[in-house]
């Protein structure tokens, strides 16, 4: 019983979920889909979840795909009164980290854009003709970080970590994070703050960003 988490290693919005398991001290069961003998489409998965996307989460009768909608739930049924921080109750306060976590899903679709197009179909150009939706998304984080600290104010949300999954994942695949100091900065102090931050997410950045690299170099791009 408990709860079960379906998911692989280099997905950015598997890692939100570990990431956010991991700041609430929420266990469970990591169950690894193999997406290339199609485990993500039997009948039983896309029960679950039609998308045939990971993360999936169950947790008795409920089950749910889609990363936001996961570790929001995982706020709210789980989190300790002491870290309610996270993803505050306070109706403003909680309005700005679902508006950063909506952008955060718009986020991980430009980054979709150019890892998908190069991993999945070797089409370089394709991937490099979204590149500019990158650049755009991530000059709007760095006008949010130029605001305040955290990316929805003072303190750490899921906000925060959700965006640390997609951030790191391009800072893996070679994206030049320099053009945006004020995101490199926060990266660098996630990372430093975070004890859990290897294990939920650097580990799976890492291997994303090892495959990227490894093709685009192969199709001669960089
Ligand atoms: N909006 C979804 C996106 C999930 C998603 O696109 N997952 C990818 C892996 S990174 C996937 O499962 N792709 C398989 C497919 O589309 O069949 C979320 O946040 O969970």
């Amino acid at each position: 019983m408990g709860i079960d988490i379906y998911a692989i290693k280099p997905s950015p919005p598997c890692r939100a979920v570990f990431l956010v398991a991991k700041a609430i001290g929420l266990d469970y069961n990591l169950k690894i889909v193999d997406m290339e003998k199609g485990e993500n489409r039997t009948p039983e998965f896309l029960k679950m979840n039609p998308a045939h996307t990971v993360p999936v989460m169950t947790d008795g009768e409920l089950s749910i795909g889609d990363s936001k909608a996961i570790i929001t739930y995982m706020m709210n049924q789980y989190a300790p009164a002491n870290l309610q921080s996270l993803y505050p109750r306070d109706p403003a306060a909680r309005a700005l980290v679902d508006q950063r976590l909506y952008f955060d899903s718009q986020l991980f679709a430009s980054l979709r854009g150019i890892v998908f197009p190069l991993v999945f179909m070797k089409d370089l150009k394709q991937s490099q003709a979204n590149m500019p939706r990158v650049d755009e998304n991530m000059a709007l984080l760095e006008t949010f970080l130029t605001r305040s600290t955290y990316l929805a104010g003072e303190h750490l949300t899921i906000a925060d970590l959700a965006t640390l999954a997609n951030v790191s994942s391009m800072e893996a695949c070679g994206i030049d994070m320099s053009r945006w100091p004020h995101v490199q900065a926060w990266l660098a102090k996630l990372k430093a703050e975070l004890p859990y931050y290897e294990q939920a997410n650097g580990e799976g950045a890492q291997m994303l960003g090892a495959i990227y690299q490894r093709i685009l170099k192969d199709l001669g791009g960089k």
